[in-house]
């Protein structure tokens, strides 16, 4: 488990990070999202022993990374931000040498320098200088050198940052594998990342958490989550938007109906249940059909992960 007690930063009298409390299980994705200067890779260079905290600690493993640092750092990997990799030296001969930084010679050096370079797809550049190589390719050496010895607790901050759709696709598949047996935090500005990878999601600003909840949780905080969007067929500009609101509105437990988009032959609507949790789309659906409405589309909203982010930071 990776338990945060506290955690404080100062640079000088700027708060970066404010008293910061969570635990990360075994098997938990943790997505820290937040808007630039929020304090994500503070909090995340403190938890991995880069930087010492101005109070509080981090306990990963059982072992204090304030009083206990090369315990607590052997258990994890950590992937920082811009990829900081040696350009002289070419891929496996970077990667060889961080197995040998981790405790890995001989045989067993060799074994997980190519283990790493199998699971990052970096086959095809294993002797090429890292200098030369994209920023993708880059951030995947990265990667690669926070996973060689698979370590127990995995701190990656914006582990997809530079790469392409495939590539991003490929790693959050990796990262998604790997998680049953680790306990992993993931620092990122892509909403749908959080959706695609994480298990939960904390929201940082002026460096203290003001959410923390599933991905699902935090897009039922959305102001639409539960309503009913409606797209109707042949409802052109004449036709009486009045006379079809006050039919959606009869229906039990609607709150109100908005007119969302006009065009030549379809309007679009949104209907608001009385409380989030209240199921209305079947009851709005026969309303309109038996008043002889043309329904072309339906669907419930489950919710915008950047409304509630916009909602919550701003
Ligand atoms: N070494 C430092 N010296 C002074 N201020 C710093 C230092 N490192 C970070 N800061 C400040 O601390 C605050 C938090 O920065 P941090 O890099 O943790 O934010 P972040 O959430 O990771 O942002 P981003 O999403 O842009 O990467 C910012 O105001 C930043 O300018």
């Amino acid at each position: 488990m990776i338990e945060v007690k506290n955690l404080t930063k100062f640079f000088g009298a700027k708060k970066a990070v404010d008293n910061i409390s969570f635990k990360v299980e075994k098997g938990e994705i943790l997505g820290f999202l937040g808007p630039n200067g929020a304090g994500k890779s503070t909090s995340m260079r403190m938890i991995t022993g880069f930087i010492p905290p101005s109070a509080g600690t981090a306990v990963i493993g059982g072992f204090d990374i304030v009083n206990d640092a090369i315990s607590a750092r052997a258990k994890i990997g950590y992937l920082p931000e811009n990829a900081p990799v040696y350009p002289d030296m070419t891929v496996s001969g970077y990667l060889g040498f961080c197995a040998e930084i981790r405790g890995f010679y001989g045989i067993n050096r060799g074994r997980k320098v190519d283990e790493a370079i199998e699971k990052c797809f970096l086959t095809d550049v294993k002797f090429q200088s890292v200098s030369t190589l994209s920023k993708g390719f880059k951030q995947r050496v990265c990667f690669a050198q926070s996973i060689i010895h698979d370590p127990e607790y995995l701190i990656l901050d914006e582990p997809t940052d530079g790469l392409d759709p495939n590539q991003k696709h490929e790693v959050r598949l990796m990262i998604r594998k790997m998680s049953s047996e680790k306990a992993i935090i993931l620092s990122t500005h892509i909403l749908d990342e959080v959706d695609a990878v994480c298990t939960r999601a904390m929201i940082i600003a002026n460096g203290k958490v003001v959410a923390d909840d599933t991905p699902s949780g935090l897009r039922a905080r959305s102001k639409v989550h539960g309503a009913v969007s409606l797209t109707l067929d042949n409802f052109g500009p004449d036709s009486d938007q009045g006379k079809l609101v006050s039919c959606v509105q009869q229906t039990a437990g609607v709150r109100e109906t908005r007119i969302l988009e006009q065009d030549a032959s379809q309007l679009k609507i949104m209907v608001f249940p009385d409380s989030p949790d209240l199921v209305i789309a079947d009851q709005v659906m026969n309303v309109l059909s038996s008043n002889n409405y043309n329904v072309k589309s339906i669907f419930v909203e489950q919710g915008r992960l950047d409304e509630v982010f916009r909602t919550i930071t701003s």
